[in-house]
């Protein structure tokens, strides 16, 4: 069965419980979902992965959480060429900078984020943001 890695970090739950709906919808659509936390990812996790799926808050001032999710992308950076990757998180007072600089970091490492944009929540994600997940989700079963 093919298999959708989910990486992300999360402090108090938000871009987690994004994480859980886009594993949802891969199971949907019949592929297994691997939720994993950011503290115990690494480049290995991605390499044979087409499609995965990266979620991180807007922490610090509009960036990725410093001390665990900025050390992992720089580690990714060199192992997601080629492939689909779905951006999501959650946001409280800003614009959502840090997600148009996530999706330009993504792009300019050659891979593809999915639909174009990252799946953004303000606070705890509404109904809403939580279909466009599952919806990711579904997608990434069949790119897997
Ligand atoms: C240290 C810290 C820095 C933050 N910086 C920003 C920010 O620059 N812009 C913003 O929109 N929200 C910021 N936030 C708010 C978080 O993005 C928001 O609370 C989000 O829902 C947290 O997601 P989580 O529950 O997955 O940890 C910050 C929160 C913390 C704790």
């Amino acid at each position: 069965m093919a298999k959708v890695k989910i990486i992300y970090w999360s402090g108090t739950g938000n871009t987690a419980a994004m994480a859980a709906a886009i594993a949802d919808g891969v199971k949907e659509a019949g592929a297994e979902a691997e939720l994993i936390t950011a503290e115990t990812a690494g480049a290995a996790d991605v390499q044979d992965a087409k499609a995965i799926a990266l979620g991180c808050p807007s922490m610090g001032a509009e960036q990725l959480e410093e001390t665990i999710m900025e050390p992992l992308m720089e580690e990714l950076d060199g192992a997601i060429s080629g492939k689909t990757v779905v951006l999501f998180g959650s946001y409280g007072w800003g614009s959502g900078d840090w997600m148009r600089d996530w999706e330009d970091r993504v792009s300019s490492d050659g891979a593809s984020v999915w639909n174009g944009e990252g799946i953004i929540a303000n606070n705890a994600p509404d109904d809403d943001v939580l279909d466009s997940c599952k919806s990711a989700g579904r997608d990434l079963a069949g790119l897997a």
